[in-house]
């Protein structure tokens, strides 16, 4: 059976130092500030925005929140960003994702000032990923990243191969394992016999957003299978509606060597690295 790979356990764990980081601040000085940005009502939305402001405040930082309707104009949400980016209290900004259709997510994106950018998003912060300088890292890959250090598990000469190719998760996932030497192969949509290259890998990051696609037929024995799918279904038998993940977790669970469930994986690491993005930000301001 493959060890589990307990996200929900590292994000306790890394929260909490950010919380006795924080709560070891100058006490002086204002504590770390994070502006999250919400259009319209979809429901899975305003249920991350909460857990995001859970988060801050079991942590001490102070979140702003700003909920906006459904059919606010472009204009408004780009001059609420432009008076976040001049806030002296917000250290990181996110505008939660998706945006309703009639917006431009790109532009309001790359309007974020890039020093608050808790997200990782912004042009600059992917450039600088891509070149491997220092930056603000897009939350999902970075919290991979750290399970698989938590675990160590060495990407060094591995074959990885990241499923998805989003500028959410799938490109700069790829980045990052490259920067940690594994040999890296970019899989998607139009990707001939996907099941046959997954096979190869020996770390296989599945982002792709189609629930319990990926069984053992895919997987290669002993290999460290990270699950980044978030899908809402319907269960069979009780009819509730029940998280999972792209993974099979039943039937992949006794072939690999690691793997994360959903939920209490992924998700919960991508909060904290949002956390961890505004505490640094507020200590590159603060030169603390
Ligand atoms: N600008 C932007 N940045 C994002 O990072 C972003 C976004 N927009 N839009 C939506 C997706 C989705 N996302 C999740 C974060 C945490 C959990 C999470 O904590 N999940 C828990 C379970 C939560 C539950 O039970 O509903 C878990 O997997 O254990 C899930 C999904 C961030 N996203």
């Amino acid at each position: 059976m493959a060890q589990r790979l307990d996200g929900k356990a590292l994000a306790q764990k890394i929260q909490a130092q950010l919380a006795t980081d924080i709560s070891q601040r100058d006490p002086n000085l204002r504590p770390p500030g994070l502006a999250v940005v919400m259009v319209g009502d979809n429901p899975a939305s305003a249920a991350y925005v909460r857990n995001k402001e859970r988060a801050c405040d079991r942590i001490g930082i102070t979140s702003f929140g700003s909920h906006l309707p459904a059919d606010t104009a472009q204009e408004t949400v780009a001059e609420l960003i432009d008076q976040l980016n001049n806030d002296e209290r917000v250290d990181g900004i996110l505008i939660q994702l998706p945006l309703p259709s009639h917006l431009d997510s790109v532009a309001l994106l790359n309007r974020i000032a890039p020093d608050k950018d808790a997200d990782g998003l912004h042009p600059e912060n992917m450039g600088r990923l891509m070149r491997g300088e220092a930056g603000l890292r897009s939350c999902t890959p970075a919290g991979v990243m750290a399970v698989l250090k938590e675990y160590n598990i060495d990407a060094t000469g591995q074959k990885a191969v990241v499923l998805g190719r989003s500028i959410l998760v799938g490109k700069p996932m790829a980045l990052m394992l490259l920067a940690a030497n594994a040999t890296v192969t970019m899989a998607h949509s139009r990707t001939e016999d996907l099941p046959a290259l997954c096979r190869q890998a020996d770390i296989l990051v599945a982002a792709v957003g189609r629930p319990n696609m990926i069984n053992s037929d895919w997987i290669k024995p002993g290999a460290t299978v990270i699950d980044v799918g978030i899908n809402r279904i319907e269960d069979e038998t009780s009819g509730k509606a029940r998280l999972v993940g792209d993974i099979d977790f039943a039937s992949v669970e006794p072939i690999a060597g690691a793997i994360t469930p959903v939920p209490g994986g992924i998700g919960p690491m991508t909060v904290t690295m949002l956390m961890h993005n505004t505490v640094l930000s507020y200590r590159k301001r603060f030169n603390g």
